[in-house]
């Protein structure tokens, strides 16, 4: 990990082990859900996985492959999709006043995965399918691990149940989003970082070695840093996860910033977006009810929008909005989940 000393406070999150996790450990499930009620942020120790952590140093040097080719190249990838395909830098507002966002993607669709190739067809692209696949099929099974362990700690049955709406017989928009922050003398004028937001799906299993990510405290009171930890994934509870378990799974604001005057490095991160069924309805916070893809749909037209209201941007996770969202209205009722003791309560 290429650490640096950091001025803003770190945050503490609390670890969560994949192999406890996945044996089915009754303490840590009770862990999972403390974690995802009180900030829902988190690390996910991947150590016990030796296949998953070659794969992480193997996607890196891919991304550094890919992202290293002449912007036209990589345009031939471009879709004009938010699920698939190349999308250069500054198509989305960015952190501070008048600047766009600072990062340049390239997507893998759940949906090319589950046909088995993908839809772009780019040498660069082809020759890394494979690991691409291999990769999201991991991140996929450790977050669906993840809501298993989640559904059953909050007692959920059959259709119920977390999984259920992430059924692969229901078309998702569920991908792996590859992330590229160029350093500053590749970056255009206005281009930095990546806006405050919440993420739009159920959970974002997210891997970067270098510095940047901060998240909003659960007091919503101060940004911190998310240290990178080596052989640690960090996992955050998207907007639909939150609106499904009825606010009692948070999704926590973040976003990626400078950490010095200019971007002095390419800043890497590799992004798995599990996303609810594209038809599966939820309720939001105010009691209006969407689907998955027009929830999706909404957010990304407003990452896009200068005048979008921050509080589609944070899902209304904000301070004020919280009140707003949970008390005032009233369509919540908040209660610890069952087993989760006192002092964890927000
Ligand atoms: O690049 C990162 O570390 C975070 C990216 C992120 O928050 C996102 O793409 O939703
Ligand atoms: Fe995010």
């Amino acid at each position: 990990m290429a650490a640096k000393a950091k001025a803003s406070p770190l945050l503490t999150l609390p670890t969560i082990r994949l192999n406890h996790l996945r044996s089915g450990d009754a303490a840590e499930s009770k862990k999972l859900i403390g974690a995802c009620w009180n900030c829902g942020f988190f690390y996910l120790d991947l150590s016990s996985d030796d296949i998953l952590c070659r794969q992480w140093e193997e996607m890196l040097a891919s991304m550094k492959d890919y992202f290293g080719q002449p912007l036209d190249v990589k345009m031939q990838d471009a879709r004009q999709s938010d699920n698939y395909g190349y999308e250069p830098q500054g198509t989305q507002v960015g952190p501070w006043p008048e600047t766009v966002d600072g990062y340049e993607t390239l997507k893998i669709s759940r949906r090319e995965f589950l046909k088995g190739s993908t839809d772009l067809t780019t040498a660069s692209v082809l020759a890394k399918t494979e690991l691409f696949f291999n990769f999201s099929r991991k991140a996929h099974e450790a977050t669906m691990i993840i809501l298993q362990r989640l559904s059953d700690e909050m007692g959920l049955a059959g259709d119920d149940r977390f999984e259920a709406f992430h059924n692969d017989t229901i078309p998702s928009l569920t991908n792996l989003t590859l992330l590229r922050y160029p350093k500053h003398n590749e970056l255009k004028g206005s281009s930095v970082g990546h806006n405050k937001h919440t993420d739009i799906g159920s959970l974002t299993f997210l891997l970067a070695e270098q510095w940047g990510l901060q998240a909003l405290s659960p007091d919503q009171e101060t940004w911190g840093f998310v240290e990178p930890r080596s052989k640690h994934a960090v996992i955050n509870v998207g907007d639909s996860l939150r609106f499904s378990s009825m606010g009692q799974l948070l999704s926590a604001v973040h976003r990626v910033i400078l950490i010095h005057e200019k971007q002095d490095e390419d800043r890497y991160s590799i992004a798995y977006f599990l996303r609810r069924g594209n038809d599966t309805p939820f309720r939001d916070g105010t009691g209006t009810i969407w689907t998955a893809k027009e929830w999706h749909d909404f957010k990304f037209n407003a990452f896009r929008a200068p005048t979008s209201p921050m509080q589609v941007l944070t899902g209304m996770m904000e301070k004020n909005d919280l009140t707003t969202a949970r008390h005032a209205i009233g369509h919540w009722t908040l209660v610890p989940p069952p087993g989760l003791c006192q002092t964890t309560a927000r």
